[in-house]
């Protein structure tokens, strides 16, 4: 049996975006996240093989098998706009997606069986992938989703994509030579294979972009981030504070350190459980009384770092408000004690006195545990004091 070379050519295409669904699906068993990835991959799959398939049959094959091809073409563009759906968090329609599928397949079957007529047939199967491809675009738009360059081409691209799909007859119909197939090297077939393969390639790409983005700025939040108190870590304490201590425009900058007192009681009293969700409410609680631009920060154990735009009076009202609201909460404890914690508050010039504001800051903590916990001391105070000589 001999197979036209041409066909065999012709058979790239679908060959490629089989090989991308399983990309796609490969991405998504790594991440296990982006649940939209599947749908995307099995319209690629379905579509892939719908075209090898009419690739490979007779011509005189093609009417008979137009609703079988037309099944597997109809409800990859489903899965498309599904997995597009999944991606923006809106509804594909699934019961008006039927409905439009069952239509084209009545006339597919109408136009292959009844009167057979494949420009007809084309006309309706590509108006109905178009539909159902569009089908989540409204929705998708009035969400807004212009935030980032990914989401922007992302939307526009899968709406030319789809308008394409539907006006993809005309378009051919404009450019003449049309055979009696609607394939081979007509310009109908042509036309369709380069543009799906384009969307598709481009798709692919934009969402693999999406899963390295997302999996990057996953990573960059392990790094950064103190998994139990979602505040920053020791080291992007450092790397958020050196721009803003560098630009002499800003300030005043006070340093802070806190640290919850008797912290250790409360794990052995009550367990470690207890224990983590005071850390989480002492957070809290920091970061309600502190500005947008201000820092605050898990050093480690129950101490935490705030870098304030303050000066010193501003901040230590700040840290007193703070002391005062976690020493009030007596629900952070199970027999209703009350859970305090100190401050130590030194000020801040510039990033070369990062090292020497933290010592100074701890010391002076340091002081206040010393003199009995639940309270806060201030730098400019101990000056005062040293200057009188007390
Ligand atoms: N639950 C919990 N405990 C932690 C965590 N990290 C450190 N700890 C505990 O925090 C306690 C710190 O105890 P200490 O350094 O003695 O401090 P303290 O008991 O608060 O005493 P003072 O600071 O002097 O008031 C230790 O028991 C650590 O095990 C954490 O992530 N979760």
């Amino acid at each position: 049996m001999s197979f036209p070379i041409d066909r065999l050519f012709l058979l790239i295409i679908p060959a490629c975006m089989l090989l991308l669904g399983c990309t796609l699906v490969g991405c998504w068993l790594v991440q296990r996240r982006h649940r939209y990835l599947p749908w995307v991959a099995g319209s690629y799959a379905l579509v892939g093989l719908a075209l090898a398939w009419q690739t490979l049959l007779p011509p005189e094959e093609l009417q008979r098998w137009a609703v079988f091809t037309g099944v597997m073409y109809l409800f990859g563009a489903w899965s498309f706009a599904r997995g597009i759906a999944g991606y923006y968090g809106v509804s594909a329609h699934p019961r008006l997606g039927l409905l439009i599928s069952a239509v084209v397949l009545l006339a597919l079957h109408y136009y292959s069986q009844v009167v057979p007529d494949i420009w007809t047939r084309l006309y309706w199967l590509n108006a109905g992938l178009g539909l159902l491809q569009l089908l989540p675009a409204p929705h998708i738009l009035r969400l807004r989703p212009a935030t980032g360059w990914l989401e922007r081409t992302m939307y526009w691209s899968y709406v030319l994509f789809a308008v394409n799909t539907s006006i993809r007859p005309l378009l051919s119909l404009a450019l003449g030579s049309l055979t009696e197939d609607g394939r081979g090297f007509s310009s109908y077939w042509l036309m369709m294979l380069a543009t799906t393969m384009l969307f598709v390639l481009l798709f692919a790409m934009l969402l693999l972009a999406n899963s390295v983005r997302d999996a990057l700025s996953a990573l960059r939040t392990e790094r950064n981030m103190d998994p139990l108190t979602n505040l920053l870590n020791r080291r992007a304490f450092r790397e958020a504070a050196e721009p803003l201590l560098s630009d002499p425009r800003l300030g005043p900058w006070t340093l802070l350190i806190g640290d919850i007192d008797h912290f250790k009681r409360i794990n052995d009293s009550w367990g470690h459980a207890r224990g983590d969700y005071v850390l989480q409410n002492v957070a809290h609680a920091l970061t309600q009384q502190v500005r947008a631009g201000d820092l605050v920060a898990r050093f480690g154990g129950e101490e935490f770092v705030l870098l304030l735009r303050s000066d010193l009076a501003g901040a230590e009202q700040i840290a007193q408000r703070i002391r005062t609201q976690l020493s009030e909460d007596r629900s952070l404890l199970p027999n209703g004690e009350r859970m305090t914690i100190s401050f130590g508050i030194a000020p801040i010039e510039d990033l070369s006195q990062l090292s020497a504001a933290l010592s100074h800051a701890d010391g002076l903590l340091y002081q206040a545990k010393q003199a009995g916990r639940d309270r806060v001391h201030v730098a400019r105070r101990v000056r005062e004091k040293a200057a009188r000589g007390l």
